[in-house]
Parts: C-alpha cells; structure tokens; sequence
C-alpha cells in the first residue's frame, strides 16, 4: 500500500477525520471534521506527518531560512521538522505578552529571510495568512506554505491571491478515494462531503466581492458563458460546442504516426470537443496530414489544440507558428503559451494568430509534481490573459484561477484514477477536476491510448466528465 494511504487510514484509526454531522466554527454543519490535535498522543504517528510535510517542501524544491508552524496544532509538527533537519524555527505568539518584549514572534529574526509556513488543515486559507502577515511585519518573506490537508474549499485559491503557494501532502478527494477504497466510508458518506465542497467554496466567495456567507459564484452553463458579451469567439466556439456534444473531453493525441493520429480523430471525434497534438512526436508530418486532420475537425465538430507550449520572445515565437515546418497556425485552432518570456510572447502570436481567428491558452499552472507555476506566478498569468484577452481565452490550470466565465480552464493530468506515471505526472480524476475545482475541460491521454477498447474509454471519460459538470450546474 502507497505510504500516503496508509497515513490516511491511520489518521482516520486515530479519529483526527469523523464523518458525521458536525458545526463549524463559521455557523455551517459540515459532514466532515478533521482534529489533528489528536495525534500529539501518537508520537509515531507525528513524526510520519512531520516527515511527510518535510518531504512535500523538499519535492517542491522550496528555500526557506526559518520554518513556522500555524499555532497551536501545527507548532509541534514545525518542531519536530525543524529538529530533525536542523533548520531554525520561528514561535508565533496568538497574542503578544502584555509584559517584557511584547514580541509577537519568538526566535531569531533575519529580515528579508524566507519563513516557509507549516499547518495542519487548510479551508479557506485565514489562519495561514494571518501567521504570513505577522511574519511579513517582521521584515520576513513569505511565499510558500505547507499543509497536510488541502479541504480544497478555496484555501490554495486565496493564498495564491496573497503571493503564497499552498503545497499539499493529501488533499480531501485523494483522502475520501483512499477510505472508500479501504471500506472505511461508503459512497454516500463520499458523496455528501464532495458535495459539501462544492457548496462551501470559499475562494468564490471573495472574487465575486462578497463577504459572509461564504458560497461560489453562480455557477453558469457552458451554453450561457457562449453568451456573455466581449467572450472570445473561441472560447464561444467550444463551449457552444462542448453543449451541442455534451463533451467537455479533450483527448491528448500523443502518438507517433499520422495514421494513429487521423483514425484516433475519425473514431474518437464524435465523443469529444478538442483533439490535442504534439506535432513535433509525429515522425511522418506532411500538410496532407494537417488537412486531412482539419477536414475531420469539421465532420465532427471538434477544435485542433497544437500543445506548442510557446516560450521564447514574440519575434521567435511568430515565426514558430506561423512557418517552419508544421505551419501551426494554418491548422490549430488554438495553442498555448508559457508565460515566463511576459507578455511579448502573446503580441507575437497575436500578430499571427489573430487574424485567422485563432486564440491562445496561458499555462498558469502545470500538473508535473515540483512545477514552478504556483502562486503568485499563476496570479501573473491571470493578470496577464486578462490585459490580452482579445487573444487569449482560458488557462492551462489544475483549477479554477479566474473567476471571468469567458475564460476556459483546461486541465491535463486526468485519469479515471488518481495517482502519477513515475515521471512527475500527477493525474486527478474528472469529477475532482470539474466538480471540485471547478474547471471546464479535461484533458486526457494515456487513461485513453493505453486502453484496449480507446472508443469505450473515451466515452467513459466524457460520461464522468459531462456528469460532474452536470453536477456543478445543479
Ligand atoms: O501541465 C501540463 C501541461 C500539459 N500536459 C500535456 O497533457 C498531456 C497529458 O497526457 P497523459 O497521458 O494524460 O498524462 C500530455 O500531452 C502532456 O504533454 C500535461 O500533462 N501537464
């Protein structure tokens, strides 16, 4: 068993995850409670999430000079990672003492240090920025945060507004898979907390500019985004188009032989709403191909999305897709690009792809374990699509980063099961991707070249897509 499932069975022997009907602090009656405090009385148990949450800031290859924990349950968990590593620690003090120093935070202070900050379960993200903004006072930066528990209610969201990346060890769909598959929950007690995620988004609450109580934005149909005035003409295009299909499927074509490519197209056409390539995997390109790939495009209403993933200045990139030897732009309906060389990288394609009505997706975050698009990078990007946005229309993301309905979320990293390839993929499944991150497309590979039967498995794929966003809808 994966040493991840195994930790989760154990919190849930320990009781710090109930199921059940419980009041929060904020008034709501969750089905869900985590108490972490428990585990101070299972010292091997402590130090497994110590390590776990050690492992996590050293996969995403964080530097920090001082670690702190969010009082009070993850102060021992920060002891125990600072001990074992050697790595000084800083004490937030809740209230500051009413006598000597009046310190509100205990240790050795280095202005203009990093101070990665550890917790124990994140909702909303409050407890975590109120610990940054004490820290942030002192002279510290802080950029990073670390968490056993993601409850995926927005927290990640919200920091990422405040310039912190929120890494998570478990977040609460990999946690309610790994104890249905355990037989510790059934599918009905799984149900009601991914419901209760869905209706208790805190993240949708603050971008729509409300305060309490904290729910998502209305959520609106694929067909009424279409709608909206000054939306994209691409992005118009395919959310019409994923309603007329019922499909919010993207298949990621990556094989090697224009044939693979052109019968995938012609077999798997009808089930989904984009087909994505990597033209340079193909050993035999020609504009033959291109053409034959475009006439299927139109028999069964899909778009082309060439995964170029440009990144070099606009002048390089404009000639990368209007010319060499894939002419890109005469055939992809749309391409994306990394926001890294800023937004000269879009004027470039723009200058090209704009008059053929095509339009760009900005990879705002990645599903690669370690990917470096967290947080306020992210933030950019956003900010970024929306100074652009009569040429880009939507993101690369793992979840909902705007909340523009003409924007399109796209996601890779899909399979029916979560889990990884042993190369940095992480895959999440679909109903976690659109109904509890909230995105709009999935994008999937291998969960279907790989199968036997790929006609089956692509229906399957766009069954539990089209259910979750039917799901999100009501
Ligand atoms: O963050 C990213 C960006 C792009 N991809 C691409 O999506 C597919 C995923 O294939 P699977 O077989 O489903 O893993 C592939 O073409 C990647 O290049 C991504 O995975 N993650």
């Amino acid at each position: 068993m994966a040493e991840l499932d195994n930790l989760v069975l154990k919190l849930y022997e320990v009781q710090a995850v109930k199921f059940g009907t419980f009041k929060l602090k904020s008034g709501i009656t969750s089905p869900i409670y985590f108490d972490l405090r428990v585990i101070v009385s299972h010292p091997s148990l402590m130090n497994e999430v110590s390590s776990v949450l050690f492992r996590c800031a050293q996969e995403a290859r964080l530097q920090y000079g001082s670690v702190c924990g969010v009082p009070y349950t993850a102060l021992p968990l920060a002891t125990i990672v600072c001990s074992k590593h050697g790595v000084p620690m800083l004490i937030r003090r809740k209230e500051s003492k009413d006598y000597g120093t009046k310190k509100l935070v205990e240790g050795t202070i280095h202005p203009g240090d990093s101070c990665l900050i550890v917790e124990d379960v994140v909702t909303s993200g409050s407890s975590v920025l109120e610990t940054a903004q004490v820290l942030r006072n002192e002279g510290l930066k802080v950029t990073d945060a670390v968490v056993l528990m993601d409850r995926e209610q927005g927290g990640a969201a919200r920091l990422a507004e405040e310039g912190i990346a929120l890494h998570s060890v478990i977040t609460i769909s990999k946690l309610l898979e790994v104890l249905r598959a355990g037989g510790r929950i059934d599918a009905a007690a799984a149900e009601s907390v991914h419901q209760f995620i869905r209706d208790n988004n805190t993240f949708g609450a603050s971008t729509c500019g409300l305060s309490a109580p904290k729910k998502p934005c209305k959520e609106l149909s694929y067909e009424a985004r279409a709608d909206l005035p000054g939306v994209h003409p691409m992005a118009a295009q395919l959310l019409r188009l994923m309603e007329e299909k019922r499909s919010n499927l993207c298949l990621s074509a990556d094989v090697s032989r224009a044939e693979e490519l052109l019968q995938l197209a012609e077999e798997l056409g009808p089930l989904i709403c984009v087909l994505k390539t990597h033209v340079d995997i193909l050993e035999d390109f020609s504009v033959q191909v291109a053409n034959s790939l475009k006439d299927l495009a139109i028999k069964h209403n899909f778009l082309i999305f060439e995964d170029r993933k440009f990144a070099d200045i606009g002048n390089t990139v404009k000639h990368q897709y209007e010319g060499g030897l894939y002419r890109i732009a005469s055939w992809a309906h749309m391409v994306n690009a990394h926001a890294v060389p800023g937004p000269g990288v879009v004027h470039g394609l723009r200058a090209v792809g704009k008059a053929l009505e095509r339009g760009c997706l900005l990879i705002a975050q990645m599903s690669s374990r370690g990917s470096l698009a967290t947080g306020g990078y992210t933030q950019e990007v956003v900010k970024m699509a929306e100074d652009n946005s009569d040429f880009v229309f939507g993101f690369i993301c793992g979840s909902r980063i705007s909340d523009k309905p003409g924007f399109v979320h796209m996601t890779p990293g899909v399979q029916l099961q979560s889990g990884g390839d042993g190369m940095g993929q992480q895959y999440s499944c679909p109903g976690e991707v659109i109904g509890t991150k909230g995105c709009d497309v999935i994008i999937v590979g291998r969960g279907i070249l790989a199968a036997s039967d790929k006609v089956a498995a692509a229906e399957e794929y766009r069954k539990a897509g089209w259910e979750a966003y039917l799901k999100r809808l009501s």
